[in-house]
């Protein structure tokens, strides 16, 4: 059959093969269009031939077998291009006055004349003046649309790509095309080397070596934490990377060391680079801890003696000594780590150094790396917590690329002490801001788990301040959270410490159920998920059970347990909306979770205030769809509403089923973790030790057990690289005055 239509919109493009799904808007009404289409643009006519498909998941839909682009020779199709609102003062009954009036041309004229609008009833001086503006920017839209998809940059990345540069899209393209990876989420260094390919760079030029240089260490940074990386393996790597000689790109490094574009150092006898923005970040944490660690003018009116005696003889609890030894350390140190599993009293050491301080006269500061920490924090303390970026004041700066903080080095906040929860997932640099947004005269109290997975950012700081041996560092071995019927806290210890967990103890909360392999799996956590949890523990709230897998991939893997859980818990409905994104569906009701940080993103919340920022792994629900408007309005945290629009889709996974990584921090009441293959490098002890603990009342595992035991036996811990510790031993021992580094 044959039909034609105007592109009302292009829902989803493969670069690859110019694959697309579009809506195209037709005298029949709406219809989805599905097919190869290189390099057409929304509100292109095409002229189709083609089959009706029936999607069992899309509805109907037309294959299209070939095209024609036919803009300008429809009347009607201009007519409904011009009412699709893409001007100024042009609605339904100006498009028809307009067309009436220039017929086959109107377009023609729009491009090359637009004066002669002003010959249309009802379009004067001023209203002109609007539409020329508008329509000047269109066009120059379209020129830079069309040059993009020239270099074979898809639609949703070119739409980005316009909104940060504007104007100036082909010009900073065209100078130096790998400043995208920089500047636009989602582009990396393949598509704007492609880019700079095709944009006839020579494949030797300094230029592309050098950004293969830059690219591959703060990749390195950003995907694994290495704040540097060894000098040979860089080489390698680079010249792998872009296909040139290793002798050859090793010219380069001088010059971009003298150039500050890198850095070379040697540590410990090892040549190393880093990318300058981890070392000064290195650097100036060293820095700042060490100025406290050795700041003699940090003292309390505490009565140590007295507060000790207190506790020992307290009716209400009785302290372990290595909770005593904790908050004495408090009293006397003025860096102190507390370390220690699930229940072991971590919390109920925060209350009491609050109380000793608070009743003191002293100034303290509650703070953690997430939302959900920080709330835990206020909760059970009863004194104001927040997360670190708010407490710093933080304010997203370069279209929300960078941000920078209200309290900062010039700024400091104002306190004796600072106590700071979930201290393993804090980042280098994360940490670096922190320690500048304080003073050199205010305490800190780094309170966590060192044997949960490490931060997702750059570093490893709380493992590296405690390997500086400069830290006093309080260990909680003894458990106290042990109610008659939990496992949950047993067992995490037990997986811990390399033992066996307890499984399936009638009325308790930890259970296995067996599955051969991953397709049986996956079919019993359907169930267990979509049925037999929800009624045997009368669970109604979806967000109450969490999945956490190891991996992405594979039938247990986050993007295929998606999808079916997708399927069972929010199947398709007549009342629900939905959107088609790329290969993902959204539906109205669906679980999802922010997968970057967006600091420039504004939120209102149910009260009516607004705010900016929306962080990686936060979670929400999409509570409405507007395909008229493109418009997904999720609700984060049962608080803060948020909208996106069809392009912003990529920020947005559903969240039935996560990683494990990614629920670092969070914590749900019913946990489901499948059991299956996968690579040695990722299934950890470690890892299955943090799925478990994210549990507050029930853990299912599911698969099979050897694949728990191999885990429980794997202790491998990805090496992280960074210089941290090394470095605060160096400043620690200029500030003693025991060497001077110059
Ligand atoms: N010395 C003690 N004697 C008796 N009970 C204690 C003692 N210390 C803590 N508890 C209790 O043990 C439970 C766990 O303590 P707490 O919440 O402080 O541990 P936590 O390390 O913060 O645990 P989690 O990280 O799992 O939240 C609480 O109910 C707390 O009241």
């Amino acid at each position: 059959m044959e039909i034609e239509g105007i592109i009302e919109n292009i829902i989803y493009s493969n670069d690859d093969n110019g694959y697309k799904v579009m809506k195209l808007d037709t005298s029949d009404g709406e219809i989805t269009a599905v097919g190869i289409v290189p390099n057409v643009v929304v509100g292109d006519s095409l002229k189709i031939n083609g089959d009706f498909v029936y999607h069992n998941k899309y509805g109907e839909q037309i294959s299209i077998e070939s095209y024609e682009i036919i803009t300008g020779t429809s009347i009607l199709s201009i007519e409904r291009y011009l009412s699709s609102r893409v001007l100024p003062h042009i609605g339904k009954k100006m498009a028809k006055r307009i067309v009436d009036r220039f017929g086959i041309d109107t377009l023609d004229i729009l491009r090359h004349n637009p004066a002669r609008l002003m010959e249309v009833e009802g379009i004067g001086k001023k209203k002109y003046q609007d539409i020329y503006d508008a329509l000047e920017e269109e066009l120059k839209v379209q020129d830079t649309i069309i040059f993009l998809q020239g270099l074979g940059i898809p639609m949703g990345q070119s739409q980005k790509i316009i909104k940060e540069y504007g104007d100036e899209t082909i010009s900073r393209i065209e100078t130096n095309p790998y400043q995208l990876i920089n500047d636009i989420w989602g582009i990396g260094f393949k598509t704007a080397d492609d880019i700079a390919l095709k944009n006839n760079i020579d494949e030797k030029s300094p230029f592309r070596i050098k950004a293969a240089f830059k690219y591959y260490l703060s990749s390195e940074a950003n995907q694994n934490g290495n704040c540097y990386m060894p000098y040979e393996e860089t080489i390698y790597r680079v010249s792998r990377l872009i296909n040139i000689e290793q002798e050859y790109i090793e010219d380069l490094i001088m010059e971009m060391v003298l150039e500050n574009t890198i850095i070379s150092d040697e540590v410990e006898g090892k040549k190393i680079l880093y990318d300058p923005y981890y070392y000064n970040s290195e650097l100036k944490v060293a820095g700042l801890f060490s100025k406290i660690l050795t700041n003699e003018e940090i003292k309390t009116n505490i009565n140590c003696e007295k507060e000790i005696e207190r506790l020992k003889n307290s009716e209400k609890i009785k302290f372990a000594d290595e909770q005593i030894e904790a908050i004495k350390s408090s009293i006397l140190e003025n860096i102190l780590v507390i370390t220690g599993g699930p229940g072991t009293g971590k919390t109920t050491i925060i209350n009491e150094i609050v109380n000793i301080y608070t009743l003191n006269g002293h100034k303290v500061i509650l703070t953690a790396p997430t939302g959900r920490a920080a709330k835990r924090m206020e909760e059970s303390t009863n004194h104001e917590a927040k997360t670190i970026h708010r407490l710093l004041g933080y304010m997203p700066v370069d279209s929300g690329r960078g941000m920078i903080f209200d309290h900062n080095e010039e700024n400091p906040l104002d306190a004796d002490i600072i106590i700071i929860d979930e201290s393993s997932m804090i980042d280098l640099v994360l940490l670096e801001n922190l320690l500048k947004g304080i003073q050199s005269e205010t305490k800190i109290i780094f309170v966590g788990d060192i044997d949960q997975l490490p931060s997702v950012g750059a570093g490893n700081t709380l493992k590296d301040i405690i390997n500086s041996k400069l830290v006093k560092t309080i260990r909680l071995h003894k458990i106290f959270r042990q109610s008659e019927n939990s496992n949950i806290v047993v067992n995490a210890h037990r997986i811990n410490s390399g033992e066996y967990p307890i499984l399936n103890e009638k009325g308790k909360d930890f259970f296995f159920i067996p599955a051969n392999n991953n397709t049986l799996t996956q079919k019993t956590l359907l169930s267990l998920v979509a049925k037999r949890l929800p009624e045997y523990y009368n669970i109604k709230n979806i967000e109450d059970i969490q999945v956490l897998t190891p991996m992405k991939k594979s039938e247990i893997g986050t993007t295929e347990l998606n999808k079916k859980l997708q399927e069972v818990l929010n199947p398709k409905r007549p009342s629900t909306e939905e959107i088609v994104y790329g290969d993902k569906v959204f539906r109205e009701y669906d679980k999802v979770m922010q997968i970057r940080n967006n600091y420039t993103k504004e939120f209102k919340t149910k009260t009516g205030q607004e705010g900016l920022g929306v962080f990686n792994g936060d979670f929400g629900i999409i509570t409405e769809i507007d395909n008229y408007d493109n418009i997904i309005k999720v609700l984060f945290d049962n608080d803060r509403f948020v909208e996106y629009t069809v392009k912003e889709l990529d920020e947005l996974s559903l969240s039935y089923a996560i990683t494990i990584h990614k629920s670092q921090g969070s914590e749900f009441p019913a946990v489901v973790i499948p059991l299956g293959p996968g690579p040695y490098m990722l299934m950890t002890r470690n890892l299955i030790y943090t799925a478990i603990t994210r549990a507050r009342k029930l853990v299912v595992l599911v698969g099979s057990l050897k694949y728990l035991q191999n885990m429980i036996n794997n202790t491998h811990i990805a090496k992280r690289n960074s210089t941290l510790s090394y470095r605060i031993n160096e400043y620690y021992n200029l500030y003693k005055g025991i060497i001077d580094v110059n």
